[in-house]
Parts: C-alpha cells; sequence; structure tokens
C-alpha cells in the first residue's frame, strides 16, 4: 500500500516535470529533428551520441545534450553501454503526419509568441504576433508575408487538419443532394475546398469568400487557374459592418474552421449576415473541430492546446469551440440544425443547417 503510493506519487513527480521542462523538451526535440539528430538514430540505431556527432559533423557536447534530454523524455532509449535507439514517441516525431503538422506548427509559428500568453489572454489581444510584426493587429491579412519556415507550417497545420475533413463532408453533402449548383465558400483561404467542391459536383459554380489579401490572389493560384471561369471572389471583412451580398440564387454556404477565428458575439454577427444572404431553402454546413467531443485524449488536447495560437498569435478573443457553445451560436443566429455529422476526417463535426 505505501509502496504503491509512492509510486504513484512518483508517477505524478514525473508528469510534473514533464510540464516544468516542457520548453526544454521541446527545443531539445526541435534541435533533434533540424539536426538530423533523431532521424540518424533512428535510421542506424545502436551508435552512441558521439558516433552520430561524428556522422553529423555536429558538436559531441550538442549530440550528449540532446541525448541526455531524449533518453530522459522517453524519446530515446539508452543501454548501460550509452547506445541509442528511438521508442514509438520518436517515430510519431519522425514519421507521423500530424505529429509534425502540430509540432512544427507550434515550432514555427507559436513559440515565440507564447512568451505573451499572460498579456494576450488579459488583454484580449494577440500579444506575440509582435514577433512577427509589432504594427500587425491580427495575423489573417498577413498570412502571405509571415516567414517562410512559419507560413509553411502554418498551412501545413490548416491544411492536414481540413483537408482530412473535405473528403468525408463532401461524401457527406453528396448524399444529401448529389446536385448542388452554387457554393458560397466563406473564409475559403486558399482554395481548396471550392477546388474540391468544384471537381465533386462538376456542373456547379462558386462564390469565394475573404478578405481581399486571399480573392485578389486567388484567380492566380496555380491550382485554381483551370476552374477560373466557374468561380466569382467576393471581398468582405466581417470585422466591419459589411454584409455578405451578390450571392443571391446560392444553394450551399459553407464555412471551414473559419467561425473559431472570432470572439462568439463576432462569429454569431457573421451566422446572422450569412442568414441574411441566404435564399430560403438554401443551406449552411459548418465544419469545425469541437474540444469536447473527440473520441481521442490526443485529439482533445492537440484542439485544446492550439486554442492558444488564436489567443496569443491570431486575433486575441477565439478559441476552438465546445459542442454545446456552438449550437446556441447557431440557435442565437436564428439557424436550425437539420443533422451532425460527427468524426470526419480526424476529428471535425459537419453541421447542416438552415434558416429557422
Ligand atoms: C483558418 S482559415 C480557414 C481556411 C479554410 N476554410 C479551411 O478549411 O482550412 C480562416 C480564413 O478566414 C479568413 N478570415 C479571417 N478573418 C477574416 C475577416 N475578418 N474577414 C474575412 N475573412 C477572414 C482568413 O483570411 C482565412 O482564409
Amino acid at each position: 500500500m505505501t509502496r504503491d503510493r509512492k509510486h504513484a506519487f512518483l508517477d505524478t513527480l514525473l508528469a510534473a516535470q514533464r510540464l516544468a521542462f516542457a520548453p526544454f523538451i521541446f527545443k531539445a526535440v526541435s534541435a533533434a529533428l533540424h539536426t538530423g539528430f533523431l532521424e540518424a538514430v533512428a535510421r542506424h540505431s545502436g551508435g552512441t551520441a558521439e558516433s552520430y556527432a561524428e556522422a553529423l559533423e555536429i558538436p559531441p557536447y550538442a549530440a550528449a545534450v540532446m541525448a541526455d534530454i531524449l533518453a530522459a523524455a522517453d524519446v530515446l532509449t539508452r543501454s548501460p553501454e550509452g547506445t541509442l535507439s528511438t521508442t514509438p514517441v520518436a517515430d510519431c516525431l519522425l514519421f507521423d503526419e500530424m505529429t509534425r503538422a502540430n509540432f512544427f506548427f507550434a515550432d514555427d509559428v507559436n513559440y515565440v509568441g507564447l512568451d505573451k500568453t499572460l498579456e494576450a489572454l488579459l488583454e484580449a489581444r494577440p500579444a506575440g504576433l509582435a514577433a512577427f510584426n509589432p504594427e500587425w493587429k491580427t495575423i489573417y491579412p498577413h498570412l502571405p508575408e509571415l516567414p517562410e519556415r512559419a507560413r509553411r507550417a502554418w498551412f501545413g497545420f490548416d491544411h492536414f487538419h481540413s483537408d482530412r475533413a473535405y473528403e468525408a463532408a463532401l461524401d457527406v453533402l453528396a448524399s444529401v443532394n448529389p446536385a448542388w449548383r452554387t457554393l458560397v465558400d466563406i473564409g475559403g483561404n486558399t482554395g481548396r475546398f471550392t477546388k474540391a467542391f468544384l471537381d465533386r459536383f462538376p456542373e456547379s459554380s462558386a462564390y469565394f469568400v475573404d478578405l481581399p489579401v486571399e480573392t485578389e490572389a486567388l484567380l492566380a493560384r496555380e491550382e485554381i487557374v483551370p476552374y477560373a471561369a466557374r468561380i466569382r471572389t467576393i471581398s468582405i471583412d466581417w470585422l466591419t459592418d459589411s454584409e455578405l451580398e451578390g450571392t443571391a440564387g446560392a444553394d450551399l454556404y459553407w464555412m471551414s474552421q473559419f467561425l473559431d477565428c472570432f470572439s462568439e458575439s463576432e462569429a454569431k454577427t457573421i451566422l446572422e449576415r450569412t442568414r441574411r444572404a441566404m435564399r430560403d431553402g438554401a443551406a449552411l454546413a459548418v465544419l469545425e473541430p469541437l474540444v469536447d467531443e473527440q473520441r481521442h485524449k490526443a485529439a482533445e488536447l492537440s484542439l485544446a492546446a492550439s486554442s492558444l495560437y488564436f489567443t496569443v498569435m491570431a486575433n486575441g478573443r477565439s478559441r476552438f469551440f465546445n459542442g454545446p457553445a456552438l449550437r446556441k451560436l447557431f440557435c442565437e443566429a436564428g439557424l436550425r440544425i437539420v443533422s451532425e455529422h460527427p468524426n470526419l476526417g480526424i476529428s471535425h463535426t459537419l453541421f447542416l443547417l438552415e434558416k429557422a
């Protein structure tokens, strides 16, 4: 009994130290990925820190420090003779697409800015964005200006999480109506969903709605050029009072990973303005990952932690939704849920809505 309690306490103490030293472990992993140290151990296990240092032409000191931290953090195992091999956690860091999208998003987009978490939380402004440019008010109009590594990590993260759900969402849409005519892709970003929709419904056309920085770039994108004749762009900044105009007659409005870019009150007015733009009988489809409705703890943790990106880097006031809060917003905005489709892709729920 006493022994069990002592072990339970030591496990708890270890879990707490993982948190206390989380940035140290994180940056050691980052260095091990960037130097190729982790990959070298994975490909040629059984070497010593020194032998990898020699092969990679990095200082033996660097390899020794990384080996100590990674072995203690269960990313590597080390034999009594000092030979190294990787654990399944290292395999995730090297080969699992989700882990890598999340890791590089954390490292290249957020890490420096996260230092301003307290200010951002208390002042409801993305205080960490100053790490890129002190003049920027939100991240969205500046996505094309991010430094190359940050831009790659931002799109890698965004695309990984939404692309997985697109095909499944298109299946649901096709089962509800095999012949959608006109899509309104709100917050369409680089046009990936618009393109997938136009492929799936060959008779359809699309309105692509976003900030000018995205609408002006869209039709020149190489992958979008073949679809240009079927797409019209509409520029809007939803943070002004603008109404959504020019989409009369459309039968499907679509918002994917979009409402989470806004505070609840902003999201509500966006939904209301969208409802006003919808003709009777039109559908609104909303695709969002819901923090509290995940099947796996790994997904819940990823989403909950990612919310801090919205706080510190993106806008200072939004987060990934919990299910009840989003359903309440729909209702308050005068929309009725027709059906819900959870667990699309890895972690998304698709809501099909109509005017109440
Ligand atoms: C996270 S991205 C979503 C991209 C895409 N829909 C997806 O599924 O991955 C959010 C999009 O909302 C747009 N956005 C953010 N703030 C906006 C605003 N105030 N007005 C209009 N669009 C905005 C951004 O430009 C971006 O394209």
